[in-house]
Parts: structure tokens; sequence; C-alpha cells
């Protein structure tokens, strides 16, 4: 960290680190900014420069080729700009240590390879393994889910047997929507190769816990209370306390009523066994080789990878270790994020900073009222004109100044769909301002490169939807500008979070208007009073409050399209978490509650959250509509099968949903017009654009 100039870690990564080097499961919860990126990668990288090869075992160096083709640990984001963001912060890590991310053992595999590249990004559709023994693995692949569950993860035992770690970075997401399945699907393979560990892996690859750790953590006593004693003691206070970055925190245990028992019992977690076609255990592992568990649930895959892994209190799990990282852990209800994690990780030890779901004491923020209807405005856009002025003005920096003297600050503006991104887009361009767009309707590199344009200050707003919100670190971005209010709190934390980032000081501008009044006022209210918690809860009610707004601007062709269907389309409280552009799609198609969820799996991670929503958005509702919330478990890509299908397809991948019969009559009806891809056990499925 010397290296990289940040000689003190902030108190998330004092209370970590020494958390993950002792190869435990770590859930870590902490505000936006507050560098959790190094906090798992540092004690990741440094686990994988030093492991030693304790018994080089014959069958272990003759198969050096095939063992090649795996990665030791293995990092899921959402997306692939989250995906190139850690790739890119591990490679200068790496750069800076000037060391290869190579334990003895891959040191032997190295002789034999006579090649091996550290850390790879991969994203996008692969549904064929992209490593093969003349083609190593890398020691780190960062990847999405989709990219991991997209080739059969749980027939891949071997990829996850020797894996040694599985970081889940904003875990909160990714256990949530339409990431679930796929993410469960990813759990189970872990689970199942925690299972058959003895029997693929050599001795000497299965390590025990370093030293350290059992003396100076373990207290004897059990599970959640070895960690929370462990957790809680001095060193994560003291760490804390010393970082000098003003943060405190501690890390909690995780002994509680729920956790005792494996997360198998609850009554939350019996209700999903009887949801899981009844087959439980048994049928989660039976359910491989034919991309099985499939059909019955997210629920079944999230009854623990460690259920299998068989910790107990004060022990080292066998198997993976996890790590989480998530600034957002709703813990409304017993559906929540929350909850999920307690019962699929039941006994990791759990890491929190005060400044959690609160309001950043670093960010000032403003709040302006726009009358008119919600969306794009002539009264909105000078709105945001003078957000952007007296951010200026504040910082000391006047108009002569952004003609040249001082740089003006760089600002993000985010919106809540693509079309209300390009008309912001327009209106700062056409006042003067450089402005950058990024959401789905923008090409993927195109995106990046825009990316680039906007961190390099060339650009000095970065016009965005949701898709932005979540993750993505920009050095120097001082203002968020929210032209729309986040579609519930907890976009809103993550909008916000992209300031006042690892100390800096930042400045938020809310623009908000009579359709989400009650949301603004009550997370404005809930900040005010210290933390935002209590809205999470807004979101049903928030839900209401979108209902109303298609209402509110009677003749507008959207909302008055959607009414003219008869009930009010539902929106999904759960999927509005993921972005704001869904929301029209919502309008649009209707459906989409938690039901039609569990039946659904998606990545959206290669698109990220908004701007997927509001290309499918915009084909309408009509038909889609008809079946009711069915739709909510398609998902859609749109590369990777070029060699199918032209890039007139978007791609609907149909992982084993229950909509699939009737998108195959679909298809047969019309089978001039569509296309069925090839690859049927997946049952992926192209429709045309614009249909
Ligand atoms: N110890 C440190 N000292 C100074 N800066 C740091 C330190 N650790 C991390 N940073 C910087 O803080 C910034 C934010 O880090 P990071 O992206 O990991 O935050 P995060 O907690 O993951 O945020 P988010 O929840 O938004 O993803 C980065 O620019 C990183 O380089």
């Amino acid at each position: 960290m010397a290296a990289r100039g940040s000689p003190c870690s902030t108190a998330i990564q004092a209370m970590a680190i020494p958390e993950i080097l002792a190869r435990k499961d770590v859930v870590i919860g902490a505000e936006t900014g507050s560098g959790k990126t190094l906090a798992y990668l540092l004690p990741l990288m440094h686990d994988l420069m030093t492991r030693t090869l304790e018994d080089p075992s014959p069958e272990l160096l003759g198969n050096a080729r095939s063992w090649g083709m795996f990665p030791d640990a293995i990092i899921l984001t959402p997306n692939r700009e989250l995906c190139e963001q850690v790739r890119g912060v591990a490679a200068q890590l790496l750069e800076e240590l000037g060391n290869p991310l190579r334990g003895e053992e891959r040191a032997h595999e190295a002789a034999v390879l006579n090649t091996h590249t550290s850390i790879e990004a991969l994203y996008g559709a692969s549904f064929d393994y992209p490593y093969s023994e003349a083609r190593p693995a890398p020691q780190l692949l960062v990847c999405t889910p989709a990219f991991l569950a997209g080739y059969g993860a749980l027939r891949s035992i071997p990829l996850f047997v020797r894996a040694r770690a599985l970081v889940i970075d904003e875990a909160d997401m990714l256990m949530d929507g339409d990431y679930a399945r796929l993410l469960g699907d990813i759990l189970t393979g872990f689970r199942r190769a925690a299972r058959v560990d003895a029997a693929l892996l050599p001795p000497c690859r299965r390590k025990p816990a370093p030293a350290y750790d059992a003396d100076a953590r373990s207290g004897g006593s059990s599970g959640g209370a070895t960690h929370a004693e462990s957790g809680g003691s001095s060193g994560g206070a003291t760490d804390a306390e010393s970082s000098g970055d003003g943060e405190a925190g501690g890390v909690e245990g995780t002994a509680d009523a729920e956790s005792s028992d494996d997360g198998e019992a609850g009554g939350v977690e019996g209700a999903a066994e009887a949801e899981s076609s009844g087959d439980g255990e048994g049928g989660v592992a039976a359910g491989g080789g034919g991309g099985g568990g499939g059909g019955s649930g997210v629920r079944r895959t999230w009854r623990g990878p460690r259920a299998a892994a068989g910790a107990s209190g004060g022990e080292v799990p066998a198997g993976a270790q996890y790590i989480l990282a998530a600034a957002t852990l709703p813990s409304y209800g017993l559906k929540s994020v929350e909850a999920l994690v307690r019962r699929a990780f039941p006994r990791a030890t759990r890491i929190t900073a005060d400044h959690m779901h609160r309001q950043h004491p670093a960010l000032r923020q403003e709040w302006v009222r726009v009358e008119g209807p919600p969306g794009p405005s002539a009264a909105r856009d000078v709105a945001l004109l003078e957000a952007l002025r007296a951010a200026n003005t504040a910082a000391g920096i006047g108009d002569d100044d952004a003609a040249g003297a001082a740089e003006p600050l760089r600002a993000m503006v985010f919106c809540n769909t693509a079309a209300s991104a390009r008309a912001a887009h327009a209106a700062l361009e056409a006042a003067g301002v450089a402005a950058a767009p990024y959401h789905g309707d923008v090409p993927a590199a195109q995106r990046a490169a825009l990316l680039n344009e906007f961190r390099a200050g060339r650009a000095r707003a970065l016009v965005c939807t949701d898709l932005a919100a979540r993750g993505l670190d920009i050095p120097g971005v001082d203002h968020v500008v929210q032209y729309e209010f986040a579609s519930n709190v907890v976009q809103h934390l993550h909008r916000l979070g992209r300031a006042a980032r690892a100390g800096r000081r930042g400045v938020a501008t809310t623009l908000w208007d009579a359709s989400c009044a009650a949301l603004a006022e009550s997370v404005r209210a809930a900040g005010d009073a210290g933390g935002v918690d209590a809205s999470f809860s807004r979101k049903r009610g928030f839900r209401k409050k979108l209902k109303k707004a298609e209402g509110y601007g009677d003749g507008d062709g959207d909302s008055s399209g959607a009414q003219a269907r008869g009930p009010s389309p539902r929106v999904s409280p759960r999927r509005m978490d993921q972005g704001g552009g869904e929301r029209d799609a919502q309008r649009g198609r209707g459906g989409g509650d938690w039901e039609d969820r569990r039946r659904g799996g998606g990545d959206w991670g290669d698109r990220g959250g908004g701007e997927r929503r509001s290309s499918t958005g915009a084909r309408g509702g009509g038909d889609v509509g008809d079946r009711g919330g069915a739709q909510s478990s398609w998902f859609v890509r749109q590369t990777a099968f070029d060699a199918q299908c032209s890039s007139d397809y978007v791609i609907k991948v149909l992982n084993n949903c229950k909509c699939y019969e009737v998108c195959q009559q679909r298809h047969q009806a019309r089978s001039s017009a569509y296309h069925l891809g090839v690859d049927d056990q997946r049952k992926k499925y192209c429709i045309k654009a614009g249909d």
C-alpha cells in the first residue's frame, strides 16, 4: 500500500485484511469509496503469492497441464466495467509489487507450461470454457456471474475445486434479482466441489489455516461467537482508530438463531424448501450434469455453500474461502439480501463500517425541486445547468474559470432511462458543457472509450444511467447530480457514492419532483437523522409512487398506453434495485413481482443495470405483457452469438425458465422472423431486435 502512495489502510481494510488472511469467510459491508476493493484484493493476492507446495506429489506435477486450466481465485462483479476496473487495480498492484501471482505450486506448473497470465478479466457470453492445456487460466480470474455460469458452472467441478477463494463484489446486487440464479448456480458448483475435494485434489492442495490465525483469533468457543470475539477484538477497533480517517466500525459476529443451524432451519428457509421441488439437498447435488438445478427457484441454491463444507465453530472452513463486499445490504424483511447472506454464509465474519447506509459526512447534499412532470423537461435542464454552475461557484470556480483558468468540477449526471440521459446530454452539449453519454444505448466498446474520456478529464460531465451507479471509481469526481431521483434508496446511495470517495469531499445535487416527493422526503429526513436504513422499506411504498407517476402525465403516450391495458403495470421493487432504465421497461411490459423473479435468471452483468431494461422496454409491451410476470425471467444479451445471428438480433437466454415453451411456440409460429439459438441445452433464443 505504501508503494501505491496509500501508507494508511482505511478502517475497513484494517479490519478485513487479517480476517481474510486467516482464510475465514468474510462479509464486508462498508460505505461507497471506503476501499473495499483493496480490502479483499491485497490479502487475496498475498495468499496467492505466498502459498507453498508442502507436498509436491507426482500426481499434481503430472497433472500440471490440466490443473493449469483452472484459476486459483475468482472475483465476481456485476458488469464488464467493474471487471476491468478490478483487473486494473490488481494488475497495478502486481506491477508495483514486482512479483508474479504464483506460489510454488503454480511455479511448478509454469515450469511445465512455460507461460502464465496472472490476472484476467472475462465477461460477455462464453459458452465454451476459454482455457485449455495450451492456454492456461490466470491465477486470478475477474468475471461476471454470467460468464462463469454461462459455460456450465455446475458441470465444471475442477474449476471450483482448484479455486481457493470466491469474491462476490457488489454482493447485494449479485444475490438479488436476476443475478441470483446465476450466483446460486455458481455457489452450487463450489458446494459440490467441496464435496468431491477429497477425490479430486491431491493432499498438498488442502492446506491448514495459517498458524497465527488459530492462536490469535479463536477463543475456542463456537462459530459466530468466535468470530464475534475475534472481529470485535482490539484488532478491529484499534486499527480503525489508527487509520486516521475518522471511520470507525466493528466486526460483528453472526451467532444468531438463524445461523445456528447451518442456515437450514427457520420459517423462511422452510418455505423455500417447499418451493424447491422437495428435493432439498439431494436435489442440489443431483441437479448437475445437465444444467441441473433449474426451474425450481433460486432459493434452493441459496442454502449455503457452507452446509456441505462442514465448517464448525472456530475452525477455518474447508473448501474455498468466500468473501462478500457490498456498500448496501438492505435488511428489511425476511427475504432481504441481508437475511440471504446470513443464511448462505452463516459463519462468516461480518465487518461493517459506521457510515454504511448513512449520509457520508464528506458529501454535501443539495435538494432542488423541479416543477412539472417526471422525465426530461426544459425546467429540469435549466435546473441541471444551474446545479453545475452552483457547485462550481461554491468551489470557487467562476464562469470565466470554466473557460480555461480553472477546471470546472467533474460531475456525474444520473438519469433513470437512456432516453432521459440522451435528453440531459443534449442539454449539456447545447450549453457548451463537454459531456459524455454512458448508458445502454451506447455500445459497450464506445462506452469504455467515453468513460476513459471522462476519467482523463476531457469530458467534464458523464451523463449516465444506473449502469454507472455502482462500483465505478473515478478519482476527481466531486459532483453527482441526480437529474431524476433514483428509483429507490439503494440506488440513491450508490449514485451519491460516486463522489466523496477515499476521503475526498464532494457535493450531490438531487432534482426531485412531485412524483417522487415521498421517497425524497423520506430519504432526506432519514439522512438528517443519521441513517437511511428505514427508507429501505420505502421500496414498496415507492412502487405505488411510481404507479402514480405513471398516471401523472395523462395524455403522455407512454403512460396512457399503460393505462389503456387495464390494471396498473406492476413495478418490481427488487428489480428497481438494479437500475433505472428498467422502470420504463416495466412500465411497458407490466409484471415482474417477487414470485416471477424466482423463476428468472439472467445476465444483466454484461450490459449493466438500467440500460438493458431500457432497450427491452423500448420494444414496448404488447405481446410480452400478455404473459404477465413470466417475462421477468428473460434476460437479454446483445452480442456473443454473432456466429448464429446477426447484430440485428438480441439474444434471450431462457435458463430453464417456465416461459420457454411459450417462446418455442412463438418461434414455431413465426419462424421466418425468429431464429432459435443452436444450443438448445441452455435454451438460448434469438429474437429479432425491435420486435
Ligand atoms: N488505504 C487507502 N488509502 C488511500 N486511498 C485508498 C486506500 N484504499 C483505497 N483507496 C482508494 O479509495 C478509492 C475507493 O476505493 P474502492 O473503489 O475500493 O471503494 P469501494 O468501497 O469498493 O467503493 P464502492 O462501494 O463504490 O465500490 C479508490 O480510488 C482507491 O484507490
